[in-house]
């Protein structure tokens, strides 16, 4: 099956800065893929080369089976972008800023005007349709930049930061139409720094760091990886904490008159826990676990060697 998103061995070059450094990354068709990582580490970049903003410099990328390079218009027509930054036409009603859109992308003006009006109803903006970008609200602006993405019914959305400094409310008004968009079978790309987004929302993340892929996986699976902490109240408290024979865990000590354990996979782990507990007459009144944040995880996985010297 072709692939949404195939690039490998993608490298850019800024004079003496590496963007990219030998970038693979895969995403099918119909996925929702999440691409984190801390600032710098070439996610724009690789953003701006699938859409043509960027040249590379070396490897292989492409769009539904279309090369970004040489078939450009191919490629772009599959995606609907909403980028970081604000690259509007500030001097013309939304709606009309849309249709133009449509235009770009071939397509002819009623059914254009027709688009932009369904976009505009979408992410709920469709009574600010006469209105200039410049007089939208900052929350208005967020919503405009996805009616701009969808606009030309793009089988791939590209979203950079869509929620970036919007309230709580707008970004799950956000969620909600992008999950719907999803849903319909649109290929979801987004780029965040909200780890609750991507752990909501993603089928799938890499975690890309200084221009490469440092890890793949689902957001359970990589919140799998860290580690969980399970707080067991007993009926008479230990001084010291029981020996356990429990190969996930990690850590096992009394905190404020409970039991604390810290372990990988802690739901995994408590059954046996309990069981060991019991054996050597212990009883337990309260169990509680508080599982690793996909943050956490992240934080780990790209924390460069300096940072953790500093
Ligand atoms: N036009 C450019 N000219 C020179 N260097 C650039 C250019 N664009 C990006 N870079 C550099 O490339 C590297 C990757 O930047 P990029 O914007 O792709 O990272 P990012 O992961 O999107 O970061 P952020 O999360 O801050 O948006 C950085 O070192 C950046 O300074």
């Amino acid at each position: 099956m072709t692939l949404a998103i195939r690039a490998r061995n993608l490298v850019k070059e800024y004079d003496d800065v590496r963007a990219l450094d030998g970038l693979d990354i895969s995403v099918e068709a119909g996925e929702f893929f999440g691409l984190l990582g801390p600032n710098g580490a070439g996610k724009t970049t690789f953003i701006n080369i699938l859409v043509g903003l960027a040249h590379r410099t070396d490897g292989e990328a492409a769009v539904f089976g279309h090369d970004v390079g040489e078939e450009y218009q191919q490629a772009r027509d599959a995606i609907g972008l909403a980028p970081q930054e604000y690259n509007v036409d500030r001097f013309f009603p939304i709606q009309e800023v849309l249709e133009h859109k449509a235009g770009y992308h071939g397509i002819p003006s009623g059914e254009a005007t027709r688009r932009a009006e369904e976009a505009l109803e979408t992410v709920g903006i469709y009574d600010k349709r006469d209105t200039r970008f410049d007089w939208l609200s900052g929350g208005m602006k967020r919503r405009f930049m996805l009616a701009r993405a969808l606009v030309s019914d793009p089988d791939l959305l590209i979203l950079d930061e869509p929620t970036a400094g919007v309230d709580v409310q707008l970004r799950r008004d956000l969620w909600d139409v992008i999950n719907r968009m999803n849903d319909a079978g649109t290929t979801i790309l987004l780029t965040t720094h909200y780890i609750e987004e991507a752990e909501r929302l993603c089928d799938r993340v890499a975690i890309m760091d200084e221009g490469r892929k440092v890890e793949e996986a689902s957001p359970d699976e990589l919140m799998d990886r860290g580690t969980d902490r399970i707080s067991v109240t007993l009926r008479s408290t230990p001084t010291t904490a029981p020996d356990l024979d429990l190969p996930d865990v990690h850590d096992a000590r009394i905190e404020d008159g409970d039991l604390v354990v810290t372990a990988a996979r802690g739901s995994s782990v408590v059954p046996d826990l309990l069981r060991q507990l019991e054996a050597t007459d212990y009883t337990v009144t309260e169990v509680d676990i508080e599982r690793a944040s996909l943050e956490e995880v992240f934080v780990d996985m790209t924390r460069t060697e300096s940072a953790v010297e500093a």
